[in-house]
């Protein structure tokens, strides 16, 4: 069984755990009644056709994540006050902030999630591991902004109808590939936020040469995320260069005794590497 497919099988069990207590109806309910999401794709620097006067522009913009472990490293950091972390990401200039919420591999949970909604106005990433429209109903009752749909875990036709539901909960899906083929697939279920994660899903190890090589292929309208191995600024940089809109980063942060100061290098000096990007 792959990484990917073993913890899958525990989001499975856990969902079913959580459906038990509160039913496909009632977290539609809770979902409905929500306050409105915020806007994850402008909070990206994503431009919609229409918008009035906007241009895209060359600021690199960080999704900080909050991260306990990982099946990667293990143990990176106890995070005792999620919300406390948050408060120092929105401090630094992150423009959205990733909560994971897988439990058993992640050690994230919802608890999180509510802990760092009630502490920042930011829009957020539920990071989970999408496989049934209940959780996307769960993370908008939660007030998620932004789900992952990751197109390795899902056909053609999830993808499509996981989206269609995100969005019309109000909410955007980061959605993330790993392959050319992947990309493909994204782009044509319309996805207008598309992250390239270099961690390979298989050995786990981080190829950063898999973002140029796949960065290209991904509309001009589309936000372009680079997610995993940002280790310090030069990785930052290295992703403006070519032509990341956003950097999703997690360990480099929690692990960080100032994340703070090390999202508004990211920022700087990122932004700074970035070249403009034509409109489609
Ligand atoms: O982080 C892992 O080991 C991992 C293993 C298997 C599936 C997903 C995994 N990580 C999820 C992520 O996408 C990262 O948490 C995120 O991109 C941040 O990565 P990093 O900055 O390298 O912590």
């Amino acid at each position: 069984m792959s990484v990917l497919d073993d913890i899958i099988a525990g989001v499975r069990e856990d969902l079913e755990a959580r459906r038990a207590l509160l039913g496909d109806d009632e977290i539609a309910s809770l979902a409905a009644a929500a306050p409105a999401a915020r806007d994850a794709f402008a909070a990206l620097g994503g431009v919609r056709d229409g918008d009035p006067g906007a241009e895209r522009d060359t600021r690199l913009r960080v999704i900080s994540e909050v991260k306990r472990k990982s099946p990667s490293k293990g143990a990176l950091a106890d995070i005792p006050e999620p919300s406390e972390l948050a408060r120092q990401y929105e401090e630094g200039g992150a423009s959205v902030i990733s909560v994971l919420t897988e439990q058993r591999r992640f050690g994230g949970s919802l608890e999180d999630f509510d802990a760092v909604r009630a502490a920042v106005e930011l829009p957020l990433l539920r990071k989970d591991f999408t496989v049934e429209a209940y959780q996307i109903h769960e993370a908008r009752a939660h007030g998620a902004d932004l789900v992952l749909l990751i197109v390795a875990a899902l056909s053609d036709g999830q993808l499509a109808e996981f989206l269609a539901l995100t969005r019309d909960l109000g909410m955007e899906a980061l959605v993330e590939a790993h392959t050319e083929e992947e990309i493909d697939r994204a782009v044509a279920v319309g996805a207008r936020i598309i992250g390239v994660n270099v961690r390979n899903l298989k050995t786990l190890e981080v190829d950063r040469g898999t973002f140029a090589r796949l960065a290209d292929r991904i509309p001009a309208d589309a936000v372009i995320v680079a997610e995993s191995g940002v280790r310090g600024v030069e990785d930052a940089v290295g992703f403006a260069a070519k032509g990341a809109d956003a950097i999703l980063v997690g360990e480099a942060l929690v692990i960080d005794n100032s994340p703070q100061q090390a999202i508004a290098s990211f920022v700087a000096q990122g932004s700074a590497a970035k070249p403009a990007r034509a409109r489609a």
